[in-house]
């Protein structure tokens, strides 16, 4: 017997990030739009916590207790007192460490599939929290859809999406670490006073219209700036894909995956092999959103 769950990466249409708190978090306003590229979380009885992982990046996956996956399944079992014998097989085409909480997808989706495999009905609300302990994006992770989180990004209120949209995202060579782009958007920000993270009424007005053009208007994200200082070289590649026709373009999270807006699939398709012949990055995908959270398939 074995249970498959799959869960969507993510894009930020907004991430405002504020200063940084006592405990080293960053509060936020941070607008998660869930789009179809997916991770497959299989579980399985084993005799012990055992984790598989394949995948073009699956080299890069760590397949020790450190993974997000193995991590959920432990902390489930602990909240219900058994054991986490269970062999995780991760299928993951999310890019690994590229801002698109591929990690993240992979706890929530194991959190999912263990609580089925093993009967132990856990309320909505205890996975949420449960996330919430895993990581600051992983609560998005199993919702799925578009959402608002503020406090470190884990505090979700429901985002109404009007509409479907169509994006390209160009994957990078390497990845980049997170707490090290937060660590640069402080030092850049040092001596300044930084505001208060709020949503953008605009954005969210354009969620709900379904209207590209003005989706594309409202994008932000106050991490691009560090992830560009990193990683100058993303540069070329956000210009690569304008050039190519996109609305807009922007550092996916903490990157170095960037992310274009595009009118329509067919544009989408454009832009993708424009900044694939463009030699500007690894590799480019087309995804529409919202997508769903993590479903048992
Ligand atoms: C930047 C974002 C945007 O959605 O995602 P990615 O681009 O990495 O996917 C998130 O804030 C990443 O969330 P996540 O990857 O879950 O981070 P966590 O495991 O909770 O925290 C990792 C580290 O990131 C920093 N961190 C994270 C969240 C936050 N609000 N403030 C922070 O300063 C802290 O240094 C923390 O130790
Ligand atoms: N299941 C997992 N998949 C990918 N990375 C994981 C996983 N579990 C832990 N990690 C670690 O988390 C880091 C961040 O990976 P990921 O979540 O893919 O990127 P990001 O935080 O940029 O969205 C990786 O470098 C890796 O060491």
């Amino acid at each position: 017997m074995s249970v498959t769950v799959r869960v969507p990466a993510k894009v930020n249409v907004q991430l405002s990030v504020g200063a940084a708190r006592p405990d080293g978090f960053h509060d936020l306003a941070n607008v998660f739009l869930a789009v179809g590229l997916y991770d497959e979380v299989t579980v399985a009885p084993a005799d012990r916590l055992r984790i598989t992982c394949s995948g073009p990046d699956a080299a890069q996956v760590p397949l020790d207790a450190s993974n997000l996956a193995a991590r959920a399944a432990s902390a489930l079992a602990a909240r219900h007192g058994i054991a986490p014998d269970v062999h995780i097989h991760i299928d993951k085409d999310i890019p690994v460490a590229g801002g698109m909480a591929g990690g993240s997808a992979d706890g929530a989706g194991a959190l999912l599939a263990c609580d089925a495999l093993w009967g132990t009905g856990t309320p909505r609300e205890d996975l949420l929290a449960l996330c919430a302990e895993l990581g600051s994006d992983v609560p998005f992770s199993l919702v799925g859809g578009a959402a608002l989180g503020t406090g470190r990004g884990e505090r979700l209120t429901p985002v109404e999406v009007g509409g479907t949209f169509h994006w390209v995202f160009a994957v990078a060579d390497g990845g980049l670490s997170t707490p090290a782009v937060y660590r640069e958007f402080d030092r850049l920000t040092e001596g300044t006073r930084v505001p208060e993270p709020v949503a953008s009424d605009a954005l969210l007005d354009a969620l709900r219209s379904g209207d590209p053009k003005a989706l594309a208007a409202t994008l932000s994200n106050d991490l691009q700036a560090p992830a560009l200082s990193l990683r100058p070289s993303l540069a070329a590649t956000l210009a690569a894909g304008t050039e190519a026709g996109a609305l807009a373009a922007l550092v996916s999270g903490s990157g170095p995956t960037t992310a274009f807006l595009t009118e329509d699939e067919a544009t989408a398709r454009k832009v993708a092999a424009a900044l694939t012949a463009s030699g500007t990055c690894r590799t480019a995908r087309t995804a529409a959103s919202p997508a769903p959270g993590a479903t048992v398939l």
